[in-house]
């Protein structure tokens, strides 16, 4: 057994900092009396603070995907200086199940950062709206069109730049109007029109600025992922021309990609979800 232990401790051995994922509070306080007074930092990783650590991680979206889940609790952590480049850090999260079963080790890597974490937090959109988006497109990867496959582009935040850089293909529903993504109609509303062709507009606090629109933002030196056509390379381009993020779902792979800067920071599979 100790044998075992050994072997198995090894991956703990040395760690900067524990990273704990939605700890309950039992675990938490394990956790920190396991930490305390030794040079081991303590970083909670969770939708909310419940057990009111001092170093925090807000997590926007439960990722399906321990990689994407571990990526952004420690691009969060670095933005926020808990962590630093070259950090040896242990990650405590539940992958199977609700209690910690999974300890991953991971090396902190400033330079090797996705930009999942600033894709939330160091975006024009408000973070609340941008996981509004992901949620809709996630379920519409999952349900389809009436069970098709269905493709969707939605750009966020700096609205009026996104419009300037734009055109209509034909009149906008959502004209004069002014409802919200997250409110459950619209939602119904945005799924509906996801079978209409270009990208929906949303502003910086979610309002639905218009569907319908055919991106014209300068594709010149904008470098991404091979085998992506016309819609997310219209994604990425718009990203670069403006401060907007953007959200693909796309018709032909079934997977949704977040851009940012004119770079892909997020890809998920919406059947993990
Ligand atoms: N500049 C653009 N602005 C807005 N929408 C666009 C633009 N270019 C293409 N699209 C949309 O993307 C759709 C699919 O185009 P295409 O197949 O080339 O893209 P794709 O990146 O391969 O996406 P998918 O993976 O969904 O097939 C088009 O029917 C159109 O609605
Ligand atoms: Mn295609």
């Amino acid at each position: 057994m100790s044998a075992l232990k050994d072997l198995l401790g090894e991956l703990v051995t040395d760690v900067d900092a524990l990273v704990s994922f939605s700890p309950s509070g039992s675990y938490y306080e394990r956790a920190r009396d396991a930490t305390d007074g030794g040079d081991v930092d303590l970083i909670v990783v969770g939708a909310e603070n419940t057990v009111g650590a001092d170093a925090f991680v807000e997590l926007p979206l439960e990722f399906a995907e321990v990689t994407e889940r571990v990526r952004f609790g420690i691009e969060g952590a670095l933005d926020n200086e808990y962590l630093s480049d070259g950090d040896d850090v242990a990650c405590a999260t539940a992958v199977f199940d609700d209690d910690v079963d999974t300890v991953s080790r991971v090396r902190v890597d400033a330079e090797r950062h996705s930009g999942v974490y600033d894709l939330f937090v160091n975006s024009r959109a408000d973070p609340a709206v941008i996981r509004d988006v992901l949620d809709v497109v996630i379920e519409l990867g999952q349900k389809g069109q009436k069970g098709k496959p269905v493709g969707a582009l939605f750009v966020v935040g700096d609205a009026g730049k996104v419009m300037n850089k734009s055109r209509p293909l034909s009149y906008n529903p959502f004209e004069k109007s002014h409802v919200h993504v997250g409110d459950p109609i619209v939602n119904v509303m945005l799924k509906e029109f996801s079978r209409l062709d270009g990208a929906f507009v949303i502003s910086d606090s979610g309002k639905i600025v218009s569907a319908y629109r055919y991106l014209e933002g300068s594709a010149e030196g904008v470098d991404i992922p091979k085998g992506l056509g016309t819609r997310h390379m219209a994604a990425a381009s718009i990203t670069r021309d403006s401060s907007a993020i953007a959200v693909v779902l796309s018709e032909s792979d079934g997977l949704v990609r977040a851009f940012k800067g004119g770079e892909l920071v997020l890809e998920l599979d919406p059947e993990a979800y």
